[in-house]
């Protein structure tokens, strides 16, 4: 592990065990009777570093394994094989050392009392995690400020609504100042003006503290905002991880100039190709590696009439459902030989390699199995190149 990484995540590996489900007209029974089960691969062979002060966004689509990552980061769940260390803590060795370097905030559930005012909640998590009294009263006076919650600190929590109740789980979170801040789904269902407020707290946080952030969200716009090195995870693999402009250009390598034209049907502008059609406007993609923005701007006004014209960048939304409907990966055994992944840079793309060290544990989790080692992952994947 690179000796300044603060997480370092090798050949991580997280099976659950469930039971096989037969479909078909006596299906039920079946299931019933074979009580056959299939292993579910959540997370295979996951490595990858962070460094203090990072703010990643580790995204994929559902049941990527995005969740299971984190819980073993939190300490929740442990690895089925493969080594991770946070602060030089083995998390779920030491959850409660873990615990104290750490906050977390699941958006749909609430880590606060339910039945106590917010400002209890608050008095209650300093006292847990024994923050002085002055200093926790400067916070809460802070973050009540910054989140603007003074209209309902005295409310009790599930009084509060869902933008009240995210604000109030954010600043629990951080109250005794962990050095890293895990956000699964932070802005899921709020509003436009309560989304900016978390995000700009988040961003807050980033830069003022240096608070090492890993940030679960389907929310683009949080990527956009707050992201600058993105991790893909899919049918429990890490496929990409770089910049979110890597990612950008590798899937969408071009620009795009809206135009509105006195004479839809005759533009034809050299270096440009056109993609779409509407409203009474030219959607024109022009490579911006092999063309000058500015030059085609200047073909196209010097032949045209134009009376709108916009330079559109590539949509985030796009480029993620490109690569999420790329993906063919059975998730669940049975298995066939693997394929093996590349690295661009800055973005790094991978596929299945293998793991890295056996550590069967017990487990806590129900489902989990804790006879259910790891190993080398010989699972059929096509993975991005
Ligand atoms: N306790 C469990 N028992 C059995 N399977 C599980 C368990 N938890 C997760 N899984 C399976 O592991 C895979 C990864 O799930 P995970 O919750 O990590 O995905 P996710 O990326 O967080 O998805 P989402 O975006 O929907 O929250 C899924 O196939 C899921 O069904």
């Amino acid at each position: 592990m690179p000796a300044s990484a603060l997480i370092s995540v090798q050949g991580l590996c997280r099976e659950f065990h469930r039971p096989r489900r037969f479909d078909g007209p006596f299906g039920g029974l079946r299931t019933l009777l074979t009580r056959q089960h299939e292993v579910v691969r959540a997370v295979r062979d996951v490595s990858f570093t962070i460094e203090p002060g990072e703010l990643v966004g580790y995204i994929g689509p559902n049941g990527a394994g995005k969740s299971t990552t984190i819980k073993m980061l939190t300490g929740i769940l442990v690895p089925t094989s493969g080594s991770l260390e946070v602060g030089g803590v083995l998390p779920w060795r030491d959850r409660e050392r873990n615990a104290r370097q750490i906050g977390v905030v699941f958006g749909q559930r609430s880590q606060l009392w339910w039945d106590l005012p917010l400002i209890e909640s608050f008095r209650l998590i300093g006292k847990l995690y024994d923050v002085p009294t002055d200093r926790l009263r400067d916070t809460v006076g802070h973050f009540t400020e910054l989140l603007g919650m003074a209209d309902f600190l005295q409310t009790p929590v599930r009084q509060l609504s869902l933008g009240q109740r995210m604000r109030g789980d954010l600043a629990a979170a951080m109250l005794y100042g962990p050095k890293i801040l895990y956000l699964d789904e932070p802005t899921i269902g709020l509003d436009i003006v309560a989304k900016e407020r978390i995000r700009d707290f988040i961003a807050d946080l980033n830069a003022d503290r240096r608070t090492t952030v890993i940030l679960t969200t389907h929310d683009l716009g949080d990527l956009e905002r707050l992201t600058s090195r993105i991790m893909l995870i899919d049918h429990g693999m890490l496929l990409y991880d770089g910049s979110l402009a890597a990612l950008k250009h590798r899937y969408a390598p071009y620009r795009e100039l809206v135009v509105q034209p006195a004479d839809l049907e005759s533009l034809q502008v050299a270096g440009t190709t056109r993609s779409k059609i509407e409203d009474g406007r030219v959607w024109l993609r022009v490579d911006p590696d092999s063309q000058q923005m500015a030059e085609v701007i200047g073909r196209l006004m010097a032949r045209y009439g134009v009376a709108d014209l916009a330079i559109v960048e590539p949509d985030l939304g796009g480029v993620i459902r490109q690569i999420y409907s790329d993906q063919h990966v059975d998730v669940t055994a049975p298995t066939a030989p693997a394929a093996s992944g590349s690295s661009d840079d800055p973005g790094s793309w991978s596929g299945p390699g293998r793991s890295g060290d056996r550590d069967a544990s017990g487990d806590p989790d129900s489902s989990g199995n804790p006879d259910s080692s790891g190993g080398p992952d010989s699972s059929g994947v096509r993975s991005k190149p």
